[in-house]
């Protein structure tokens, strides 16, 4: 009796596990219920194409619109007078500091950078930082894709955070070394079409013992238009 029951059960799990599998079963329980009954309950794994692990997602791709891409032969310009450098951009935070290690030293990669977590070119970020030492600034010219909409056609202002957060984010380590965001204040001034390119201007306004202070804009293609400010704190850990 004890067998056969533990039989049974084995077996309805593997019957409900093939079920979860059958879109036909998730669509009808997404109908009748929401999200939470057809979400599958195993684990979920990372997608990390090995060839991607060094990839620079901030060379320009098919997905690029003619003003990301002039903005973007301007700070290449810039960069080859010295003033600016562009700074590479891989799809897992870990990758930018252990470059230089050697193989052993390398941790394995489970994660994904959150702006960088979209397989195809154009869905969601495209973008590309430059920083520029003497001046403590960086500037990040970026293009936001169909899947980082708020109101209809429009960037969400999570996103508009996000990407703040990142290029400030960028000047604060590029500054003073490992950092965390602590405050981040924004102020939204005019919307942001999705597949416009716009471009962020941030810049270390003071540093006081572990606080570094910076300020930001975005504004769009021809700086006429501002779309929004921020000041960010970040705290050296
Ligand atoms: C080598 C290549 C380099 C190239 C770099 C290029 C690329 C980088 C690549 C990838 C990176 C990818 C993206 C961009 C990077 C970053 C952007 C994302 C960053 C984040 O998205 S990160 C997540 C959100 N973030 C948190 O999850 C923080 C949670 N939090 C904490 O972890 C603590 O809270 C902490 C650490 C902030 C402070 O904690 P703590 O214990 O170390 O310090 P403590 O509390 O003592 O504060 C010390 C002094 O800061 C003042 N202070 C503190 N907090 C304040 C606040 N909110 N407002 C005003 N003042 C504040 C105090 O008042 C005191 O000031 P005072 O000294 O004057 O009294």
């Amino acid at each position: 009796m004890f067998k056969f029951s533990v039989r049974l059960i084995k077996g309805l799990m593997q019957v409900t596990a093939w079920l979860q599998e059958q879109p036909v079963l998730t669509n009808l329980l997404y109908r009748i219920s929401g999200p939470a009954s057809y979400l599958p309950s195993r684990d979920l794994t990372v997608t990390w194409p090995r060839a991607e692990e060094h990839k620079d997602f901030s060379l320009p791709n098919s997905s690029w619109s003619q003003s990301m891409r002039n903005l973007y032969n301007k700070y290449m310009e810039l960069s080859q007078q010295g003033s600016w450098i562009r700074l590479p951009s891989y799809n897992a935070t870990v990758t930018h500091f252990t470059e230089q290690c050697p193989n052993s030293a390398k941790p394995q990669v489970t994660t994904r950078l959150f702006t960088r977590n979209l397989d195809v070119e154009g869905l969601g970020f495209e973008y590309v930082v430059f920083y520029n030492q003497a001046e403590q600034r960086t500037v990040c010219i970026f293009q936001a894709g169909p899947y980082l909409e708020g109101s209809h056609g429009l960037i969400h202002g999570g996103a508009i955070a996000t990407i703040i957060d990142s290029t400030a984010g960028i000047c604060a380590i590029c500054t003073a070394g490992k950092v965390m965001t602590a405050n981040l204040n924004i102020n939204y001034r005019s919307p942001i079409v999705l597949g416009s390119t716009a471009e962020v201007q941030c810049r270390v306004d003071k540093i006081e013992d572990r606080k570094i202070f910076l300020s930001a804009e975005i504004r769009n293609v021809d700086g006429q238009v501002l779309h929004t400010e921020a000041t960010i704190l970040f705290v050296q850990v």
